[in-house]
């Protein structure tokens, strides 16, 4: 009796929740339609007539227009979520956006609101003004289900569990089957990531936290809260996110268009230089010279040295007579111009004395020398030489190609691109550019060894910080801003007789002006968004930026990424126990005190939402062994299977893991959902993906929707996989320095389950495994 009482109250409470929910859904549909309908008045309005300032306006209202659309679909799914009741009895609904009903009335609370924020704090033992928190689940437009918390203290769980918030509704997102995809979180933040997501934009946030505490996922919100609460600064800004490799920018990519937020550049470290997208890596050991902070100073020394003076004068040869003979220009006399040592020096030195960028600095240069190359020509040939004179002859001796070979030879103009790939694959310069300004070495002939590598070599993502470095010191070249202006007037020349093109076969010349139409084109940087046009622009100033896997990054790196943020407004994701790279971070200090000593605050994550008990126990294992400092985080959830090892000596390896992939395939995927990650050391990733071949690899197109993918651990850096295979753990502790921290995070990726296959006698760090 009671428990018919009890489901009919539940029925009557979901069809109250569905009322509302659809009345909220009617809203977002007027006012996407609304929307829409201000974008096809705006395209209506057409071409003709007014200026083109008017023109303009109109185009960047349709592009605002169209964003707003998108955005507006974009919270589309799972609308609406929760529900809080106050002490009050008060009762707000909280969601994707803020909505109001006809009358002006919030209907719907913007999740990042302040008013929804006790949503995500609220929890049993400190509850705030709630008496209430529900979460609703819904299917498309549906309320299929309701999880209520009362919040009375007498529904206490075991102490770890008491700070989780909304806890059925969180096991159940986390029970889910991976997708290959990241997805946002917006109805079940927990307390501790919710401090994280609403602290201030200013200044440097750190967020460490062991795998899977929900760093990235809190670290996107975060943005997407930024970006709500501070909208004026940021939208106009922008917000960068840099993550370790694209595998992972297209991991988390829709988190935030999700959030119907767009304004935000991924990218990584190998791409922050317009121009250039460094893929290669170097050897770790040319990681661990290039990524120094040394390598600073030897870029400026490289670009000093070119800046040269001739070991005794300048003679340049000039042709003073030619003359034409069978229709052939011929020389007739050659006279030597010379520049003494002494004035060459000078003019070096005055250069220089003025600080700016090498390529601004050579106009200086080069005027001396003309100036000095002018006199002579004037005293050798007894001309006059008043100021007017000295202007003609310094001009007509620039436009002979053998005085500006000359001088080029001395201070030439130089592209990042040229000085770094010269500097890298000629001994000789970078010897020169080795020896410190004090005679002492700043790289040695082993270092020196590490880096040099054959002209033409491709760019790796550690020649970015180089690149970066190179372009503060030249300059900007303008011959080559010139070149790309005289480009983009010449597209634009294409574009109007295209249109006029266009125009005469459709015969509408009459009543429509080409320019116009052409003017029209959405490439047009007014209609790009923040993120297009802070993409291509080196010196673009980002209002927040983002560091994902941040203990990655080299200290040549970190002068890159704060060139980009001069207000030092930044969130630092990561975790120093999973560093990788040889030069990444061995402490936060160590990487942010050279640039706000003391004025960084930390944030620590200490839930893992991810790994189940029994494989962090493993995890833990290795991670007491390689890095005894760092305490493992507390999974909320225990698994559905043991971690288990399986072994298989190399001849073996082709039938065993075929099968084990089988195996665990059929164990984990349905619905579309449910993922296997292999995860192999370096170098035996091409054998591994041979004996695999229905997998996908990092670099395939599928790599994050195939059921399968084979990855080296770097490559799997911040992904998850319902079932991970670790092939060869002796190999992966043995490949580089961080090897133990290698297997910490190949093991930590697994959702659901854990194999190990090992070839030899496993590693006494996964006893437990043995078991
Ligand atoms: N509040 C939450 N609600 C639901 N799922 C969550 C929550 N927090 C984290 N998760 C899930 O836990 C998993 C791990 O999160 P995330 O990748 O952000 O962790 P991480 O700390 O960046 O891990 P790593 O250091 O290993 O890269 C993801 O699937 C994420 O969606």
């Amino acid at each position: 009796m009671e428990h018919r009482a009890s489901e009919s109250a539940r029925a009557e409470a979901l069809r109250a929740e569905q009322s509302y929910v659809s009345m909220l859904y009617d809203r977002l549909d007027a006012t996407r339609e609304r929307a829409e309908a201000s974008l096809r008045g705006e395209h209506g309005r057409g071409t003709e007539g007014g200026t083109h300032q008017a023109r303009l306006e109109r185009d960047v209202s349709a592009a605002e227009h169209a964003r707003q659309v998108s955005r507006l679909s974009s919270i589309e799914r799972g609308l609406c979520f929760g529900r809080i009741d106050d002490t009050g009895g008060e009762r707000y609904y909280i969601g994707r956006a803020s909505l109001r009903d006809a009358r002006d009335e919030l209907v719907l609370i913007d999740w990042r609101a302040p008013a929804a924020r006790p949503f995500y704090t609220a929890t049993p033992s400190d509850p705030g003004p709630l008496v209430r928190r529900r979460h609703l689940h819904t299917r498309g437009r549906t309320v299929v289900h309701l999880d209520d918390e009362v919040f009375d203290l007498a529904r206490m769980s075991e102490p770890e569990r008491r700070a989780l918030v909304g806890e059925a509704a969180l096991l159940a997102a986390l029970r889910r089957g991976r997708t290959g995809r990241m997805g946002d979180v917006v109805a079940t933040i927990q307390a501790e990531q919710d401090r994280v997501i609403r602290s201030g934009l200013p200044g440097v946030l750190v967020v460490q936290g062991a795998p899977g505490t929900g760093k990235t996922v809190a670290a996107l919100h975060r943005a997407a809260y930024l970006l709500y609460t501070h909208r004026e600064t940021l939208e106009r800004r922008g917000v960068l996110v840099v993550g370790p490799n694209t595998l992972f920018l297209r991991y988390i990519g829709q988190v935030l268009p999700s959030l119907g937020e767009t304004d935000v550049v991924l990218t990584t470290v190998g791409e922050l230089f317009p121009g250039v997208r460094a893929t290669a890596h170097d050897s770790p050991e040319a990681a661990v010279v290039k990524g120094g902070a040394r390598m600073a100073e030897v870029v400026r020394a490289a670009v000093r040295d070119r800046q040269r003076v001739p070991e005794g004068d300048l003679t340049v040869m000039i042709d003073v007579r030619t003359s034409v003979r069978d229709g052939v220009e011929v020389v007739v006399e050659r006279m030597p111009l010379r520049v003494d040592h002494a004035t060459c020096v000078r003019a070096r030195d005055r250069a220089r004395a003025v600080r700016n960028p090498h390529n601004i600095a050579r106009k200086l240069f080069v005027d001396s020398a003309l100036t000095a190359l002018a006199l002579d020509e004037a005293r050798q040939l007894d001309l006059p030489m008043d100021e007017e004179d000295l202007r003609y002859a310094r001009a007509t001796l620039w436009s002979r190609p053998e005085v500006r070979e000359a001088l080029d030879a001395l201070w030439p103009l130089l592209t990042p691109q040229r000085l770094v790939a010269e500097l890298l694959s000629d001994p000789a310069l970078l010897r020169a550019a080795s020896s410190g300004p004090d005679g002492e070495p700043l790289l040695s002939p082993r270092e020196r060894r590490a880096l040099l590598r054959p002209a033409g070599s491709p760019w790796t993502t550690g020649d970015v910080p180089l690149l970066d470095e190179a372009a503060e010191l030249l300059g900007e070249d303008d011959a080559a801003r010139k070149a790309a202006a005289r480009e983009d007037r010449r597209r634009r020349d294409d574009e109007r007789a295209y249109a006029r093109g266009v125009l005469e076969i459709n015969e509408l010349t009459e009543v429509m002006d080409a320019r116009a139409l052409a003017e029209r084109n959405p490439s047009d940087a007014a209609t790009l968004t923040t993120a297009e046009r802070a993409a291509g622009d080196r010196e673009w100033v980002y209002g927040h930026v983002i560091v994902d896997e941040a203990q990655e990054l080299s200290a040549m790196a970190w002068r890159t990424v704060m060139r980009r943020v001069p207000t030092r407004s930044l969130t630092v994701v990561g975790d120093v126990a999973q560093t990788g790279s040889a030069a990444g971070a061995r402490s936060w200090a160590q990487v942010l005190d050279p640039y706000v000593k003391g004025r960084w605050r930390e944030a620590r994550l200490l839930v893992n939402y991810r790994t189940p008990a029994e494989i962090m126990a493993v995890a833990a294992d290795v991670l007491a062994a390689v890095d005894p400092g760092q305490a493992p985080p507390i999974s909320v959830r225990d698994g559905e299977a043991p971690p288990r090892a399986v072994r298989a000596a190399r001849p073996e390896l082709a039938t065993v893991l075929p099968e084990l992939v089988r195996a665990e395939l059929a164990l984990v995927t349905g619905d579309g959902a449910g993922r296997l990650g292999v995860l192999t050391p370096d170098a035996r990733h091409a054998e591994v993906a041979a004996l695999l071949p229905e997998a996908a690899s990092a670099l395939s197109a599928e790599a994050l929707d195939a059921p399968s993918v084979v990855l080296t651990v770097t490559q799997a850096k911040g992904l998850e996989f319902d079932a991970v295979i670790v092939v060869a753990p002796d190999e992966i502790l043995t490949q580089g320095p961080k090897g133990g921290q290698d297997l910490y995070v190949a093991i930590t990726r697994a959702t659901r389950r854990l194999t190990v296959v090992h070839e030899t006698e496993l590693p006494p760090m996964l006893a437990r495994l043995r078991d």
